[in-house]
């Protein structure tokens, strides 16, 4: 599907999808563990991807009709053998989570993915699966999927980098719980990326498995068993979907108008960095912690600078705010966005640079020169990567005449009714 946009003001209230991360980590803990409500959850292409690998271990997930919440009945503990290899399709976290969970199993699971998720790197993980007692290899020897893992992994003691996913941290914690000897896991170099740990930490707290911080790292004991209090866990709004429409009403709100985004409830996710970045750059932006709202009317923005070192998933959205400001906006420390379902780094500065923006590509900076051009309609490819999508959707609302976004389909990995909730703001936009 491509989405053509139209230069567009915004106005009025929407609400945020539950978060991506929080409900691919309710439905494994409850995976785990033996019976689970979740509640709120984000269904989506790849929390889709994390309930079936669920139920390929053992388990099973029942949605509710109208997707209020899940009916996990877990695999309890140890994963069984699949019948069948586990199709992580477009998801990363899926398939690192689901690799270490399935290194537990008593015999080989078989993971693998779309042509994007085989290109992402797993050898850091595999190795230390390996370390840990278990089997963890990558059928082509190149560190990618497919992957095959098992082995009964009995735990122990591992060191890992830091700075290429904390995915690999979270997948270790999780299935170290459940082992006998339970995980310590050493960081070889700073860690990127971290609040998606701290969010794991939460969870898992959530769930009644406690982790500890070390020196070092993290480690785990063995032997827990996952059951959130009550059999229910709530999960809350996502901050990386929320970007899209507070940028979108940084950028395009009506003269004297406002955009809301709801179920914006404090959370360990860092991505709520955004509301300060529109904040340092001029928008006119508050946040209710307490009713879980975000206020946001459009400004005079101009450049600033951020560190994407624990936000990488802002990155698309910084790009698109820099666009539309004047003067420079330096967005740094980014070199790890370039693992992602594309190299984002590169992806945002050739599709804006279609769009007219002058953009500095580094290795690990990208510098977007605002006002240098006003952007205007472009053609533009949506890599198959939902966040390229949705950022260039929002550049669209302020360049002149129409942005064709191909690929527009992929929003269904993280937000599905991206599109909706934009009409519903008043933005102009056809399907094709
Ligand atoms: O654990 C998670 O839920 C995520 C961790 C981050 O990845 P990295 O740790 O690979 O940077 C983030 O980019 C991704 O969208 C979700
Ligand atoms: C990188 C992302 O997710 P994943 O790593 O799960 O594919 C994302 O949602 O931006």
């Amino acid at each position: 599907m491509n989405v053509t946009i139209s230069n567009s003001r915004v106005r009025g209230r929407t609400r945020a999808p539950p978060s991506k991360s929080y409900t691919h980590r309710a439905i494994l803990a409850a995976g785990y563990g033996g019976d689970a409500t979740v509640r709120d959850p984000l269904v989506s292409a790849d929390t889709k991807a994390t309930m079936r690998a669920v139920e390929a271990f053992g388990g099973s997930v029942e949605r509710a009709e109208d997707d209020t919440h899940l009916v996990v009945s877990g695999f309890g503990g140890r994963p069984g053998v699949p019948d069948d290899v586990v199709n992580c399709e477009n998801s990363g976290t899926t398939m690192r989570l689901v690799t270490a969970c399935g290194a537990l199993a008593d015999g080989l699971v078989v993971l693998t993915g779309d042509d994007s998720l085989r290109s992402r790197p797993q050898g850091p993980l595999l190795s230390a699966i390996e370390d840990l007692g278990g089997r963890g290899e990558s059928t082509r020897g190149n560190g990618r999927a497919p992957l095959v893992v098992g082995g009964s992994t009995p735990g122990g003691r591992v060191s890992i980098p830091g700075d290429v996913s904390s995915q690999y941290i979270t997948a270790l914690l999780m299935a170290g719980a459940v082992t006998d000897e339970g995980a310590e896991v050493e960081l070889e170099t700073e860690l990127k990326s971290a609040p998606y740990v701290d969010i794991t930490v939460e969870v898992l707290d959530d769930f009644g498995v406690e982790v500890e911080r070390t020196e070092a790292g993290f480690a785990v004991e063995g032997g827990q068993s996952y059951a959130p209090e009550g059999g229910e866990y709530a999960v809350p709004g996502d901050f990386s979907s929320m970007s899209y429409l507070l940028a979108a009403g940084a950028v395009a709100a009506e003269g004297g108008e406002s955009v809301v985004v709801e179920g914006a409830r404090p959370s360990a996710q860092g991505d709520s960095a955004i509301v300060d970045i529109l904040d340092s750059m001029g928008a006119a932006v508050s946040w209710d912690r307490e009713a879980g709202e975000i206020t946001v009317s459009r400004g005079d923005l101009t450049g600033t600078t951020v560190d994407v070192g624990d936000t990488p998933d802002l990155l698309p959205t910084i790009a698109t705010l820099g666009a539309a400001a004047e003067g420079d906006t330096v967005i740094e420390n980014c070199e790890h966005v370039r693992y992602k379902e594309t190299d984002r780094v590169s992806a945002m500065a050739e599709e804006l640079g279609k769009m007219g923006a002058s953009v500095t590509e580094e290795r690990d900076r990208l510098t977007v020169h605002g006002g240098e051009t006003e952007l205007s309609g472009a053609r533009v490819d949506g890599r198959h990567d939902h966040r390229i999508v949705m950022s260039l959707a929002v550049a669209g609302l302020v360049a002149e005449g129409e942005t064709t976004v191909e690929g527009a389909e992929h929003v269904d990995v993280s937000f599905p009714d991206f599109f909706e909730s934009m009409e519903s703001l008043g933005v102009e936009l056809r399907r094709e």
